[in-house]
């Protein structure tokens, strides 16, 4: 079976939709997001203006910054203040990565908590890791959740998750909130010793390595629930561009219960939950 993310995610924006006229019409608040894009990225170009079209096709405010790649790290400091002070904007997003020479670490910790839709600010991640409910959540970790639910019934519990990757923004909050649903969570990287042994005992494999492929078919338990969160562009035979996971897909899909295809799984629901998102600081914090 296939996990259809672009599906999940159109329905979860349907939701959200009635959710924002409800928050005008009851406390006349229209959340408002603000993206910011340093430099010429054309991937991050894409994943931005998606972001934009799709936060005013929800009746919420966007605005996006953009900004040479050579933007010194004082005047990115100075943009971030503005908007921690701006009462109109609920939801501040440095879309990453950033050039080089920018402090990332420095950057997310000049936002406001309360605006962090990204949730990669310490306070979120440390009211994620303690449970309290008030974190703002990142976002692929919430769409991966929300995919693995939606094919087991809602129902994650005991289920054994192997997390591949261990980075802040995916494979650590995903076990964190795979921990949340009750799931026994193994978290394992690049370096974890006989990692096809391992993932071949995981009833929901996660997997956020960024390497193309990277999981092979042979390593999957028959009829294991499958998150691919790679987005890895390569050339195919033909010199031609395209989009592959971390999963071998073609051999994966055949051992699977259940997978998210790549596109069209998990991103699409990374976009969806930062609406999410936008709409809780609006609601919270307006
Ligand atoms: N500040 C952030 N930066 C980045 C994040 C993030 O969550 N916050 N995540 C990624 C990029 N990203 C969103 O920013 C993102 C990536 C991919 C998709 C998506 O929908 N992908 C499509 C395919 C699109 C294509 O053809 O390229 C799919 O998988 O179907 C959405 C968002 C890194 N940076
Ligand atoms: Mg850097």
């Amino acid at each position: 079976m296939i996990i259809d993310g672009k599906q999940a995610a159109a329905e979860l924006r349907k939701q959200l939709s009635v959710q924002v006229d409800q928050l005008q019409q009851e406390k006349n608040i229209i959340p408002g997001l603000t993206v910011i894009l340093v430099g010429e990225d054309p991937a991050s170009e894409v994943y931005v203006r998606n972001k934009v079209r799709q936060t005013r096709e929800l009746g919420m405010n966007s605005n996006e910054i953009r900004l040479p790649a050579d933007t010194g790290e004082a005047e990115l400091l100075a943009r971030l203040e503005q908007l921690n002070r701006d009462s109109e904007v609920h939801g501040i997003l440095v879309q990453l990565p950033l050039p080089a020479h920018i402090d990332e670490a420095r950057i997310l910790a000049a936002i406001d908590p309360q605006k962090d839709v990204d949730g990669f600010h310490a306070l979120n991640s440390g009211r994620l890791f303690n449970g309290s409910g008030d974190a703002l959540v990142p976002c692929t970790p919430q769409g991966c959740v929300i995919l693995a639910k939606r094919h087991l019934g809602n129902d994650l519990n005991g289920k054994h998750a192997v997390v591949i990757g261990r980075s802040n923004i995916v494979g650590k909050p995903v076990a964190i909130l795979l921990l949340q649903e009750n799931c026994t969570v193994t978290i394992a990287h690049s370096r974890t010793e006989n990692l096809a042994g391992l993932c071949r005992q995981a009833d929901i494999l996660v997997a956020a390595v960024g390497r193309p492929h990277f999981v092979r078919g042979d390593w999957i338990k028959p009829g294991a629930t499958v998150i691919d969160v790679g987005i890895n562009r390569i050339a195919d035979a033909g010199g031609k561009s395209r989009l592959v996971g971390d999963v071998d897909y073609q051999a994966a899909v055949e051992v699977a219960g259940a997978i998210t295809p790549v596109p069209g799984g998990v991103g699409p629901m990374t976009i969806a939950c930062l609406l999410k998102n936008t709409l809780a600081a609006a609601r919270r914090y307006g």
